[in-house]
């Protein structure tokens, strides 16, 4: 591997590799990306090298950095075809079997090991970025209660029996582990993200999630370690960015995620009042202990103006990305308007991107809630920050209202009779809500109306770049919006002060 320090560009069939995936964040020009930064790791195995680029997309506006690791083997990886992403032919004429790292249980295992050893990499082969892996102060799952640990911090890692990507529709890329003990002792499952885009700064996934369960919170799952690296940047002030690049955590398997439990409530017209009333008294309960633990903000003249103002931006955004949205701009503005005037809580951090693909329905514990990272599209400095609490319950009730926009496109006959369906998953999601935080909506009302609209509009835009089949659901919802109060309310929701 030469000529690939950094500053120059990855091959071409990498870059357009990287680009048709679904965490790539803009899609549909001709994309090239350059190395800003680049670490790599032992594999243990000869014939395996294992690098990460940080990779630069100069076109996108935004200047996001993705991480992308490879292995390249000297042999074909047998079943890992999927994941092969080019095949190079080196100056000696032999080939190399470029792969998606994730994939290749190599650099899954060389992963796991840099966090629970608190390693470091080695930088990449013409210089590079270093990055290094931290062990989170909770046991491994399975570990004894006095905190031991099955993770190498009292002497022993284990081995990893097996490991293999998540697939679905995510942002990042998810490995699981299954793993076993010296003895051969089956030990509980280990998931870890690879971040896809890199941010200056700590990931709130890392830190939030660390936060509540170092709180004794049981609404997430626990945190076993993480990576944080470093890669070029000239906009810090010593040129160098820093930032989190994988986190691993307690794997809960064989749970099914609250997206496809109330799909599947949702057709077969079946109550689920119960368990949204319980998800909003899990939401709350995750709320409290953030307030408790992170700090909180008085909701000056001066903060409410840069909420209401990112909300007017996000807004001019989507009416930008999506030219259906233009008719809108008035009706938009008169909601925000209506918010800047209401009654503010005090500021905390919250989940930021709280929908029912976040939140999974475990057996015997009930819901937990996962991926702290906040909207992955929005800065991070927006997603670090003290927020407004009914952001999240905003994204809950969308995200109810999503489920039946999604079985209502299936079959359009049953559009009133899953609206209704909804609608009462709303209200009593509200009621759970407002039971546990003893946060009354009254003169807040249309601070939540607010959220919900620029949730909508997020979501748009989201569609319009990742999904475009789904644009109609966040269309018509901001159009339903627009039109009427589409928030139903619930006597349990106190409505004044
Ligand atoms: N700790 C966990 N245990 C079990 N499943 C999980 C866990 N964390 C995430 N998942 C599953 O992986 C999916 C994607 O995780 P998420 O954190 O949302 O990743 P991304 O940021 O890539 O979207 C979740 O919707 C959930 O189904
Ligand atoms: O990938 P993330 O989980 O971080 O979140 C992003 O992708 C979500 C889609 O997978 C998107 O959520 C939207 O679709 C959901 C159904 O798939 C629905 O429950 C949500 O209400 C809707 O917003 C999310 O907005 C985006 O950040």
């Amino acid at each position: 591997m030469t000529g690939n320090g950094l500053g120059s560009a990855l091959p071409t069939d990498v870059s357009s590799w990287a680009a048709r995936q679904r965490w790539f964040a803009d899609t549909g020009r001709p994309v090239e990306l350059s190395r800003v930064g680049c670490w790599s790791l032992p594999s243990g195995e000869p014939g395996v090298l294992i690098r990460t680029d940080c990779v630069l997309d100069a076109g996108d506006p935004r200047r996001t950095v993705y991480q992308l690791p490879v292995t390249e083997r000297d042999v074909a990886l047998p079943g890992a075809e999927a994941a092969l992403i080019t095949i190079l032919t080196g100056a000696d004429g032999r080939r190399r079997f470029v792969y998606d790292a994730p994939a290749d249980p190599a650099y899954a295992r060389a992963l796991l090991l840099l966090m629970l050893r608190g390693g470091r990499s080695a930088p990449g082969p013409d210089g590079g970025s270093v990055a290094h892996g931290e062990l989170l102060p909770t046991p491994l799952p399975g570990g004894d209660e006095s905190g031991g640990s099955e993770s190498g911090a009292d002497g022993f890692e284990p081995t990893v029996v097996s490991s293999h990507v998540l697939r679905g529709e995510q942002s990042n890329t998810s490995i699981i582990y299954e793993l076993a003990g010296p003895d051969g002792r089956v030990l509980a499952p280990v998931i870890c993200k690879v971040f896809r885009a890199l941010h200056h700064g700590d990931n709130p996934d890392v830190t939030v999630q660390s936060t509540l369960a170092r709180a004794g919170s049981h609404f997430v799952p626990r945190p076993v370690g993480c990576v944080v690296g470093d890669w070029a940047d000239p906009r810090t002030a010593d040129g160098t960015a820093r930032g989190h690049l994988a986190f691993a955590q307690e794997f809960l398997p064989g749970v099914e995620d609250a997206w496809r439990v109330v799909l599947g409530a949702a057709r077969r017209n079946e109550d689920f009042t119960a368990r949204a009333r319980s998800l909003g008294v899990a939401t709350a309960a995750v709320h409290a202990d953030l307030a408790h633990a992170m700090p909180t903000t008085e909701p000056t003249a001066e903060i409410v103006g840069t909420v209401i103002d990112g909300l007017r931006a996000r807004a001019r955004r989507a009416v930008a990305e999506v030219p259906a949205l233009d008719r809108y701009a008035p009706a938009i503005e008169a909601v925000f308007a209506a918010a800047a005037e209401a009654s503010w809580p005090r500021l905390q951090r919250i989940h930021g991107d709280l929908h029912l693909g976040q939140v999974l329905l475990v057996p015997g514990r009930g819901w937990v809630l996962v991926d702290f990272e906040g909207e992955p599209l929005s800065p991070l400095e927006d997603r670090t920050r003290a927020d407004v609490p009914w952001r999240d319950v905003a994204g809950m009730l969308r995200s109810f209202s999503y489920a039946a926009g999604t079985v209502s496109r299936e079959a359009p006959g049953r559009t009133g009779a899953v609206t209704a369906w909804a609608d009462a998953c709303r209200r009593a999601f509200l009621d759970g809500y407002s039971e546990r935080s003893g946060r009354s909506l009254g003169e807040q009302r249309p601070l939540l109306d607010a959220f919900e609209l620029d949730k909508a509009l997020y979501e748009a835009v989201y569609e319009k770049l990742n999904r475009p089949d789904w644009l109609p659901i966040p269309l018509a919802a901001i159009d339903a919006l627009l039109s009427q109060d589409v928030v139903p309310r619930s006597s349990a929701v106190r409505e004044s002060g």
